[in-house]
C-alpha cells in the first residue's frame, strides 16, 4: 500500500510546501516524496521542515498537563521539484520537473518496502543508467537518509555506467573523515571486478595500509576482489598486485604470496627510479623557491659532468655516468644521494684549503653561482631526511706520513632505514672514490683548480686501475628493489597495483606518487592520443592528488596530478581523488572532475560549493556513512542524485553467491579452495 504522508499544499518558486497528515511519519531531509497525475509521477525531494501547535502562547501554560497531546500539529514538508517520469507513446522517459503537481494531490513516500514506490526506484534506475554492455552499478538510488536500521535503498535500483567513460574523464570523493570515502570506493572496486568488461589499469596509492587489510585472513577486501574478478570472465586474468614499500630487502624472500592473478610483496624502491626533477617539484613545497633554485642549480653543474662522463671514451666513466642519469636522460635518485656525499667529501676540504681570495673545485663554482656552505647544508639536510638516508664515515686506508700513521676516511650513504636504495657505488667506499676521481676529472676541464683531498690517489692504494673495466674495487651492481616502469608496465596493462606507502613519510609518499603518477602520463603522451585511446583506461586513485591540486600548486609544469586532471582523458587517464576538502582545489581544475561523489560535510566551504551545482548541501551534514549525492555528466539525468553506494563488505551476498557456484572448468582452479591455499 502506498505510504501517504499528506498533500500538496502550496507553491513558491521552486518550493513545494506539503502539508503532513501522517502521524506516524517523522520528515527527514533528502527525504524522497512522489505525487501521481495521471502518467506523470513527480519526485519531490525535502529540503525543510516545519512543525508548530497552533495555539497561542498562552494555552501551553495551562494548569492541565494533558493540554498538548490533546491539541493537533501543524506540520509541514519543504520539498524541491526533483525528477518527472512521464510517458512519450507509452515509452517511461525521465524530464526535470517544470510544472509543479496540482494543489491538494495526495503526496506518498517513495519507501522502498512499498511495492509501488519499488517500481518507481526501479523505473529511475533503468531510465538514469547507462544501456552499455560494459555498465557497472556505481552506486544506488537512495530515497532519504537511513534511520533506526531501516532502509532507504534497494539494490533495485542502481545507476550503472560504463567506467572507461566516467574515470578518464576523472572522479572526486568529496567527505569528511568516516564518511566512507574509502569503505565506499572499495565497493566500487568490488563492482568493477563484478560487473566490467572491460579492463581498468588502477593505481591505488594506499596512505594507510588500507586496502590489503586482512589479505592473508581469507575474507578481507583483497579476498572479495579476487573472487569477484575470478568470476568474470572479462576480467579473470586481472592481477592484484600488492606492493608494501619497506625499508627492509629480506623482507622479500618470506614474507610474499604469490598466486596466479594475486601477489603481495614487500620492497623497497630503487633510486634509479626517481627522478631528480620530481624531488626538485617536491621540495618547493618544503624549501621554498629560492633554495630550490639552489639545489636546482648545484644538482644541474653535476648532472652536466655526468652527461660529459656520459660521452667519454673511457668504458668506467661511461658505466658510472649511466648509474646517475637514467636511460632516457634524467638525472635520478643516486646523483641526489651524491649530492651531500660532494659536500662531506670535497666541499669540506675544498673550503678548508681556500686562501684568502682563492676558491677552488666544486666549491668555488657553486660561490661563483652564489651558493655558499650553509646553503649546501641545508640541502644537504633536507636530502637526507626526506630519503631516510644517513652518512656514514668508512675508513679506506691506513697510511703514514712522516712516521705518523693516519687513516685515511670517505663519507659514503647508509640507505639501511630507507625505502629508497642507492647504488653499491655510493656505498662502496673504494667504487666512490672512483667516481669522485671521475667526477673531478670532468670537474678539472670545467673550472677552478683542485685541491687536495686525503682519499685522492687512494684507488692505487688498493691496485684498482679505474681506467680498467671490472676490476676489483669498482662495484657495478643495480640497485635492489622495485622498479618503478615494472609497476607503470602493470598498470599500463589493465592490471590493480596496490602500493602501500603506509611506512612512509609524508614527503616519501607524495615523492612516489608523483613519480609514479608522471610516469604514467608520460608513457602516454609518447604514445600519443590514437595509440592511448587503444589501451584500458588508467586510474589513479590517490589521496594526495587535492594538495597538489590547489591554486599554488597547478601552475608548476612538473605537477602530473594538475597535467593529468587537464590533459588526461585524450590520454585515457583519469585521476580519482579522494577528499576531506573540495574548496582547497583551483576552481578551473575542480571542473575538469566530471563525476563527483559527495558525502557528509560539515565544511562550510565545501557545503558553498557544492550548493552552486546544484546539490541539497543542507543535507550534507546530516548524511549517514557512504549516503551523498552523484552527480556525472555519462548519466542520462544532469542531476546531482541521492545515492548510496555501499561498502565493500556489503556485497558479501554477491560474493557467496560465487563461491558456492561451481568453477567453471575452462577457467581452471579458480575456486575458493585454491584461493584459500594461496591467501591462509
Ligand atoms: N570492514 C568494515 N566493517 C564495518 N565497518 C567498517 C569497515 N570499514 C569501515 N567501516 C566503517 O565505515 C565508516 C566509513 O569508514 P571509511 O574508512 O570508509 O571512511 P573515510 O571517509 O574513508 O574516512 P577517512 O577519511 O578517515 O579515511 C566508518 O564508520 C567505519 O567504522
Amino acid at each position: 500500500m502506498p505510504i501517504q504522508v499528506g498533500f500538496i499544499y502550496e507553491w513558491e518558486g521552486n518550493t513545494i510546501r506539503v502539508a503532513l497528515t501522517s502521524r506516524d511519519y517523522i520528515p527527514g531531509l533528502g527525504d524522497l516524496l512522489y505525487v501521481k497525475e495521471g502518467d506523470r509521477t513527480i519526485i519531490l525531494q525535502t529540503v525543510s521542515y516545519e512543525g508548530r501547535i497552533p495555539i497561542t502562547p498562552i494555552s501551553i501554560q495551562a494548569s492541565s498537563q494533558n493540554v498538548l497531546t490533546n491539541i493537533s500539529k501543524e506540520m509541514g514538508v519543504l520539498a524541491s521539484l526533483f525528477l518527472e517520469i512521464s510517458s512519450i507513446n507509452n515509452k517511461p522517459i525521465l524530464l526535470k520537473p517544470r510544472r509543479p503537481p496540482r494543489l491538494m494531490q495526495p503526496v506518498f513516500l517513495l519507501d522502498p518496502s512499498d511495492s509501488e514506490a519499488l517500481e518507481i526506484l526501479k523505473t529511475l534506475s533503468e531510465l538514469t543508467s547507462e544501456k552499455k554492455d560494459d555498465a557497472s552499478t556505481i552506486a544506488y538510488l537512495r530515497a532519504g537518509v537511513t534511520w533506526h536500521g531501516g532502509s532507504k535503498y534497494v539494490r533495485e535500483a542502481g545507476f550503472k555506467v560504463s567506467l572507461k567513460n566516467m574515470l578518464r574523464k576523472h572522479v572526486i570523493i568529496i567527505g569528511q573523515t568516516g564518511s566512507g570515502k574509502t569503505s565506499g570506493l572499495k565497493g566500487l572496486l568490488l563492482r568493477y571486478a563484478l560487473e566490467s568488461q572491460e579492463k581498468v589499469g588502477w593505481l591505488i596509492i594506499d596512505r594507510h595500509g588500507e586496502y590489503t587489510e586482512g589479505y592473508s585472513s581469507g575474507k578481507g577486501f583483497i579476498w572479495y576482489m579476487n573472487t569477484a574478478l575470478h568470476s568474470n570472465k572479462w576480467l579473470s586474468n586481472v592481477e592484484i598486485k600488492a606492493i608494501r614499500l619497506t625499508t627492509s630487502i629480506d623482507a622479500n624472500k618470506d614474507k610474499s604470496y604469490h598466486h596466479e592473478t594475486f601477489s603481495f610483496v614487500k620492497s623497497p624502491l630503487n633510486a634509479s627510479s626517481i627522478e631528480l626533477k620530481e624531488f626538485i617539484a617536491l621540495l618547493e613545497r618544503r624549501m621554498g623557491i629560492e633554495m630550490t633554485g639552489m639545489l636546482e642549480e648545484f644538482a644541474d653543474i653535476v648532472s652536466n659532468i655526468f652527461y660529459e662522463l656520459g660521452k667519454s671514451s673511457d668504458e668506467i666513466a661511461r658505466k658510472i655516468s649511466s648509474v646517475f642519469i637514467s636511460t632516457d636522460n634524467e638525472p635520478n635518485g643516486n646523483l641526489i644521494a651524491l649530492i651531500p656525499l660532494l659536500y662531506a667529501n670535497m666541499v669540506v676540504y675544498e673550503r678548508e684549503a681556500q686562501r684568502k681570495d682563492e676558491k677552488r673545485g666544486l666549491f668555488k663554482i657553486l660561490v661563483d653561482r652564489g651558493i655558499y656552505t650553509h646553503h649546501i647544508r641545508i640541502i644537504r639536510r633536507i636530502i637526507l631526511n626526506i630519503m631516510g638516508w644517513k652518512i656514514r664515515r668508512e675508513k679506506i686506508a691506513d697510511t703514514s706520513i712522516m712516521g705518523k700513521k693516519k687513516s685515511i676516511y670517505i663519507d659514503v650513504i647508509d640507505d639501511s632505514n630507507s625505502i629508497v636504495k642507492v647504488n653499491q657505488l655510493l656505498k662502496d667506499p673504494v667504487s666512490l672514490v672512483v667516481v669522485l676521481e671521475k667526477f673531478l676529472g670532468k670537474l678539472g676541464e670545467l673550472g677552478g683548480p683542485e685541491t687536495s683531498y686525503p682519499w685522492k690517489n687512494i684507488v692505487s692504494i688498493h691496485g684498482v686501475k679505474p681506467d680498467s673495466v671490472g676490476e676489483p674495487g669498482v662495484v657495478f651492481t643495480s640497485e635492489p628493489g622495485i622498479n618503478i616502469d615494472e609497476i607503470v608496465n602493470t598498470i599500463e596493462n589493465g592490471n590493480i597495483v596496490i602500493l602501500d606507502v603506509s611506512q612512509l613519510s609524508n614527503e616519501q609518499a607524495d615523492l612516489i606518487a608523483l613519480t609514479i603518477s608522471r610516469k604514467i602520463f608520460e608513457n602516454r603522451l609518447m604514445a600519443g592520443v590514437e595509440e592511448s585511446a587503444r589501451k584500458p583506461v588508467v586510474a589513479i586513485v590517490s589521496e594526495e592528488a587535492p594538495l597538489y591540486l590547489s591554486p599554488d600548486k597547478v601552475e608548476n609544469p612538473f605537477n602530473p596530478f594538475a597535467r593529468i586532471a587537464r590533459e588526461g582523458r585524450k590520454f585515457n587517464i583519469g585521476l580519482i581523488a579522494i577528499t576531506q576538502l573540495a574548496s582547497i582545489i583551483e576552481k578551473q581544475i575542480l571542473g575538469n572532475f566530471n563525476t563527483l561523489i559527495v558525502l557528509r560535510t560539515k565544511s562550510r566551504s565545501d557545503i558553498e560549493l557544492l550548493k552552486d551545482i546544484g546539490v541539497p548541501s543542507e543535507t550534507l551534514p546530516f548524511l549517514n556513512d557512504r549516503e551523498g549525492y552523484l552527480y556525472t555528466p555519462d548519466l542520462p539525468i544532469k542531476e546531482p542524485l541521492p545515492v548510496y553506494i555501499p561498502a565493500w563488505f556489503e556485497h558479501e551476498d554477491d560474493i557467496r553467491r560465487i563461491e558456492e557456484k561451481p568453477s567453471e572448468p575452462d577457467k581452471g582452479k579458480s575456486s575458493k579452495e585454491d584461493l584459500k591455499s594461496i591467501l591462509l
